[in-house]
């Protein structure tokens, strides 16, 4: 793809294309270690996209491992997928020990809206102030008191009817909050929400596409003090690898491989001419 930087127009908002492909950049100078307590169903791609992008996985998720690595972790995960009473009370303790040490933590509260235990696990946690809180429109409806949820994990909400509702939970809890689809949707507590257009419908044909990008989100967290920005790199990066191992696959399975192959390939170029940031959501 051709890119004149001079043509350019001026940057869509407070975040750039620049900025987004200088923390890949980062990224790949500093491996950030991940720790993450997640579902039992992505456990390992999450693992294996978190080692393709560059950073490094640690699925420390027992009661009292949980709450000693969240100081030395670079980044923490919380997805609340399949949750365990033991995943649920080391959720628990990370967020507060994330919390204590200044280590950044993203909340993605899968499926929550019609199930009473993670419902209320994830109200808790949303109530910590996460860094960042990931989820699908449903998710993200639900967990503002808007919606009863999706159709089990999967989404049955526009993103475009999840913004009053993310905008009403990042001000609540002074997150910013990501909301996954064909335009992903990342909203600050205030000012402007951005939005990323990048992606392809084979990231949902896959499991665990929202859940690793959760991972990935807590990768750049560490990166900067600005989560607008890591939420908005980290989709751009994820979603742009996406693109491009779409290009080369016959279906979800071939997609997925290649997508581990385009997130090792993916340089910080890629990033900066590939970005299509969007700012009037
Ligand atoms: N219609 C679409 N077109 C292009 N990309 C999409 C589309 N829907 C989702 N995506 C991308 O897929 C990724 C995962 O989003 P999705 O909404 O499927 O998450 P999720 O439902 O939480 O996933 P899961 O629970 O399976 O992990 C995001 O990066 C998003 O950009
Ligand atoms: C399929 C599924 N069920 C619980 S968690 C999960 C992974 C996608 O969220």
């Amino acid at each position: 793809m051709h890119h004149d930087k001079d043509a350019s127009p001026p940057p869509p908002g407070p975040v750039t294309a620049g900025d987004c492909a200088q923390l890949l950049a980062d990224l790949r100078g500093t491996v950030p270690l991940v720790q993450c307590v997640t579902n039992a169903v992505v456990t390992n791609f999450t693992a294996n996209v978190l080692l393709a992008i560059g950073a490094a996985p640690a699925m420390v998720d027992l009661p009292g491992e949980a709450r000693q690595f969240a100081p030395v972790a670079s980044g923490v995960l919380l997805n609340l997928g399949t949750p365990t009473g033991p995943q649920r009370e080391a959720m628990l303790e990370a967020a507060d020990a994330a919390n204590s040490a200044g280590t950044p933590w993203v909340l993605d509260p899968v499926a929550v809206g019609f199930l009473t235990l993670r419902t209320e696990t994830a109200a808790t946690l949303a109530s910590r102030r996460p860094t960042i809180i990931r989820g699908n429109a449903s998710e993200i409806i639900a967990l503002a008191g808007a919606g009863g949820g999706g159709r089990g994990v999967d989404s049955v909400d526009e993103p475009d009817a999840a913004l009053d509702a993310a905008r009403s939970l990042a001000s609540r809890h002074g997150s910013v909050v990501a909301v996954s689809g064909a335009v992903d949707a990342i909203v600050p507590p205030s000012g402007t929400v951005v939005g990323v257009a990048n992606g392809t419908p084979l990231l949902t044909r896959v499991t665990g596409g929202g859940c690793a990008l959760g991972a990935v989100m807590a990768a750049f967290a560490s990166l900067t003090p600005d989560p607008l920005l890591a939420a908005a790199a980290a989709t751009g990066a994820y979603t742009l690898a996406a693109e491009a191992a779409a290009a080369r696959a016959a279906g979800p399975g071939t997609f997925a491989v290649h997508f581990l192959d385009a997130l090792a390939a993916l340089a910080p170029d890629d990033v900066e001419r590939g970005l299509q940031l969007q700012e009037s959501l």
